[in-house]
């Protein structure tokens, strides 16, 4: 993931470009009409509770992690000693660069196995489990657009992320007359799901030919074709135009209004501010903090955390920190 700090783009990511079109552009004003859920109200009203202590207990946790250690050679990636993820909230965890979030995104979704740790969501276990059974389970992550991907239209991408769904059984795709029903249920499913991120109209485009923000909504999308109960963003904001932020964090906020729980790394400040419920800050592999975003983003292990990663590096957004946090943080460079 990216260095960058900065509101809008990351570093190795292409920026969108030339003029955006409408149909995204008013994807937010659609998502905004979505009725929050007694889910998500619930959640709020319970998180406003929670202690901003690393470690707090969660009234309602459906993801929870203990001892959770990844090493690499001499290098411990991440030691996360215990997180709760409430339901029905967006969680965003961030840190400077190499805290450890992608190493740990990657080992709650299987796609990486920690040298010692348990972690289990809606209270099963899933510890050892495989991507494909942690997407079974109900918590799936959104993937970037490799480059095989973006040579197959928008739709076969959609209809790609359904062969894992867990409604699919292996045994019935035998039958010619079963797995055409399939298919049918899935385009249509592909189909709605496009006309939500006002994508519909490119289905038939290559992946490749998308911008940077309409990869950002095909990526949520797809991960939507199997029902979870919780998605995982990667870095959502990544690549993304300025203008379109406000429409993906728009389709953020309605996952959430839905009843969905949401888990997202992300760098850009502005959409952490923005949309998230409670914040997780990791550094040096380890939770130094959590709470809501306003006050934890002036405390002072996080303050530290990004001074110390950041000293050669430009903070970029100057929304990330108080005037007075700034400032102290400029005296600090000077005297570098
Ligand atoms: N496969 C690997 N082999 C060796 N070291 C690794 C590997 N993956 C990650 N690391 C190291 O683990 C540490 C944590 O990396 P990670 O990518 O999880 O951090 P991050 O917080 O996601 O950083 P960024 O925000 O820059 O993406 C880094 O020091 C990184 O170099």
């Amino acid at each position: 993931m990216s260095a960058d700090m900065s509101e809008g783009t990351s570093a190795g990511q292409p920026a969108d470009a030339g003029p955006q079109p409408e149909s995204v552009v008013d994807a937010a004003a659609a998502a905004a009409v979505a009725p929050t859920s007694a889910v998500a109200t619930e959640a709020r009203d319970d998180l406003a509770q929670v202690e901003p202590v690393v470690g707090a207990p969660k009234p309602d946790a459906i993801l929870v992690a203990d001892d959770v250690v990844r090493r690499f050679g001499g290098m411990t990636a991440v030691d996360v000693t215990h997180l709760e993820v409430q339901r029905g909230a967006i969680t965003a965890l961030i840190g400077p660069n190499g805290a450890g979030k992608t190493t740990f995104f990657n080992l709650l979704t299987g796609f990486d196995t920690p040298q010692s740790g348990r972690w289990s969501f809606e209270g099963n276990s899933l510890a050892g489990k495989s991507g494909a059974r942690v997407a079974q389970a109900g918590m799936v992550r959104t993937f970037q657009l490799t480059k095989a991907l973006s040579r197959l239209t928008v739709l076969q991408n959609m209809l790609l992320a359904a062969r894992n769904n867990p409604g699919e059984r292996f045994w019935l795709s035998w039958l010619p007359f079963t797995w055409r029903a399939q298919e049918r249920a899935a385009t249509e499913k592909a189909m709605e799901l496009l006309a939500r991120f006002k994508l519909d109209a490119k289905a038939d485009d290559f992946a490749g030919s998308l911008s940077g923000g309409q990869r950002k909504l095909l990526e949520m999308a797809r991960a939507l074709m199997t029902d979870p109960t919780m998605i995982m963003l990667d870095e959502p904001m990544a690549g993304v135009n300025p203008a379109l932020v406000q429409s993906l964090l728009g389709h953020v906020q309605a996952l959430r209004d839905e009843g969905m729980t949401v888990l997202f790394v992300e760098h850009d400040m502005h959409a952490v501010r923005h949309i998230s419920d409670w914040v997780v800050v990791m550094a040096e592999g380890r939770i130094v903090a959590e709470g809501p975003p306003a006050s934890v983003m002036q405390d002072q292990a996080v303050v530290d955390a990004y001074l110390g990663a950041h000293h050669d590096t430009d903070l970029g957004d100057d929304s990330l920190l108080d005037p007075e946090i700034l400032a102290r943080l400029e005296a600090e460079e000077e005297k570098r």
